[in-house]
């Protein structure tokens, strides 16, 4: 399958660096940072899992080198940034071209929609973590697993090459008709996570340390649960906050959230497609959401004002 991942970040490094192991894939990466593009061309990837490491070298580009029109695009970048990539990527999207979404967040099938057809989108989620140690360079827990689902719910040959791609690859994945409730709650799950973590600027075990910070993760999770429901969508609010807390003692105490990872290296996060979705969505069906809309304020907050944070005072 021929592959195009839009953007060499953290996850897209290791998608790629995973994907393109063997000879059943021709992958590339499409990446707008030039110090990353040159990184990857001279040494390639790199993923850490623990002791064990994985080198890879499949090439990486702008977007205007792109040659042909790929399978599928596999979109990596952080959600603020999709439009502008998959505006770049209209020379090659073509008739047959797929283009898959596993970014966290609420929204992303409607900003594909706008460049392929509801046929050709693939949207899904995904519970791997990855963390940039250098431009080349990512390592990650290594568990998790990826579920996606074609919009139209019809499961097509190439959804399923998808997902054999994937599992091949050594990524657990699955296809199904219908995964709205698993993009929800993992919205959730990263509404209480990604953004406490962002303003206390520590990794996931962070938040375990004080029962405060696990009670402020338990409310994001009820308000952003009654939310989805309010749309339809079941989900089990006590499922996610065992898992939460598994996770944040476990596979995924080191790992530093994909928010908090933007905060630190003073970039825009994707706040407004998480905490700020679950507040669009709940004022569009008359209810509130204070705790993610307080989230959402702090984190626009720290964005706005990243030449003006104060480290030391003396
Ligand atoms: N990291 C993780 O553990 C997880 C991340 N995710 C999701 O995956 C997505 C990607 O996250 P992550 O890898 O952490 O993000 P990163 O910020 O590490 O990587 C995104 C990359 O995309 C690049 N980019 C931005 N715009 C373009 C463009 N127009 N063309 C090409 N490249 C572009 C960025 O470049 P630049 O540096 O110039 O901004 C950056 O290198 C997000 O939606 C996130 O929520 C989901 C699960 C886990
Ligand atoms: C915390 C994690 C890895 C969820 O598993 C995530 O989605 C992120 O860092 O954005």
């Amino acid at each position: 399958m021929r592959i195009v991942i839009l953007g060499a970040g953290a996850i897209g490094q290791l998608y790629g660096a995973m994907l393109s192991q063997g000879d059943k894939n021709d992958v590339s990466l499409v990446e707008r940072d030039q110090a990353a593009i040159d990184a990857i061309g001279a040494h390639g990837i790199s993923c850490a899992f623990g002791d064990e490491r994985l080198e890879a070298h499949p090439p990486v580009m702008r977007a205007e080198d792109v040659e042909g029109e790929p399978d599928l695009v596999l979109l990596c970048t952080k959600t603020p940034d999709t439009t502008e990539a998959l505006e770049q990527a209209r020379g090659y999207l073509g008739e047959g071209t797929y283009v898959l979404s596993l970014q966290n967040g609420l929204g992303n099938a409607e900003l594909i929609k706008r460049f392929v057809d509801p046929g050709r989108v693939l949207i899904g989620m995904c519970t791997y973590n990855a963390d940039r140690t250098g431009l080349c360079s990512v390592r990650s827990s290594g568990e998790g697993i990826i579920k996606f689902m074609p919009l139209t719910s019809e499961v097509s040959d190439l959804a399923r090459a998808v997902e054999r791609a994937f599992n091949e690859a050594g990524l657990e994945c699955e296809v199904h008709e219908d995964v709205w409730r698993d993009v929800w709650q993992k919205a959730a799950y990263n509404a209480a996570l990604n953004s406490t973590s962002a303003v206390c600027r520590v990794p996931c075990g962070g938040m375990g340390i004080l029962n405060k910070g696990m009670d402020l993760c338990n409310d994001i999770i009820d308000e952003a649960c009654a939310v989805a429901e309010a749309y339809g969508v079941e989900v089990d609010a006590t499922r996610l906050k065992n898992d939460l807390r598994r996770k944040i003692f476990g596979s995924e105490k080191d790992h530093i959230t994909s928010m908090a990872q933007d905060v630190i290296m003073h970039r825009q996060t994707e706040v407004g497609s998480i905490n700020g979705a679950f507040v669009r969505y709940a004022a569009a069906k008359g209810l509130s959401a204070p705790y993610n809309e307080a989230m959402f304020c702090l984190i626009k907050s720290i964005e706005s004002t990243y030449d003006m944070q104060v480290d030391s005072i003396l």
